[in-house]
């Protein structure tokens, strides 16, 4: 049990980023993920998130290889991996409600109303947006909560592995905190792997059982 990068070697346009590299995650644990800024760290976590194809290596999900990427990956092994980028803004549809922006992976996936509606609820409740919030669209919110929706929408699926990419970079304190500790109940709900990118070495001893430097 254990999503793996095997041996990648990725980049875009014939131009190379990652040489072979390696790294795992396995259930339940918190894998933190720092290196120089454009060393590929961005890259790593869309090739483990499946939605950019290696050149050569490989991605394993519980030890099963997966072969390519993004609609070619069947739905059920997709939602496996959740994936918090570090901008809630450009990674949502300012048309959305908070509502509707939580519950798109649930309603692609085809899930009936009243289930989506069910776990829409719960996850705002988790991530602690309030009916009022959840009624707006992007602009009429803040950052914080803004990235709040993204992490109930990222945990949607109940992911196995939850891929973190300088996902609280942006926040405050406050917010900082509280998004990592939604992300550590959901570990301990379910046991899901976590990988966390940051520049931030306290955040990373805070929050990470073991570091791994991409160089
Ligand atoms: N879609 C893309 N097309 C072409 N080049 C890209 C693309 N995305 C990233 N790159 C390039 O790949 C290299 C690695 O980028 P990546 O974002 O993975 O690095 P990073 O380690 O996450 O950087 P940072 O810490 O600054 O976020 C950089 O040189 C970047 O310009």
């Amino acid at each position: 049990m254990t999503l793996q990068a095997h041996a990648i070697t990725a980049g875009y346009r014939g131009r190379q980023v990652l040489s072979e590299v390696s790294l795992s995650v396995e259930p339940g644990e918190t894998v933190g993920l720092r290196g120089p800024s454009g060393c590929g760290k961005s890259t790593l976590v869309r090739v483990l998130a499946l939605l950019h194809e290696p050149t050569t290596g490989h991605v394993s999900l519980d030890g099963t290889p997966v072969t390519g990427a993004r609609h070619r990956v069947p739905p059920q092994i997709r939602t496996r991996i959740g994936l918090l980028f570090q901008s809630p803004r450009a990674a949502s549809d300012p048309r959305l409600s908070l509502t509707d922006l939580i519950a798109e992976p649930l309603r692609a996936t085809g899930h009936p109303r009243d289930t989506i509606e069910t776990r829409v609820a719960e996850l705002a409740d988790r991530t602690g947006l309030t009916p009022d919030l959840l009624a707006r669209q992007p602009h009429a919110v803040s950052d914080g909560q803004l990235q709040r929706a993204c992490l109930a929408r990222a945990l949607a699926h109940r992911p196995a592995y939850l891929l973190c990419d300088e996902a609280t970079t942006m926040l405050d304190a406050s917010t900082q905190a509280h998004v990592a500790a939604v992300i550590t109940e959901e570990q301990h709900h379910h046991n899901m792997g976590v990988l966390v990118v940051s520049h931030d070495p306290a955040l990373l001893k805070r929050w990470t059982t073991r570091v791994e430097e991409l160089i």
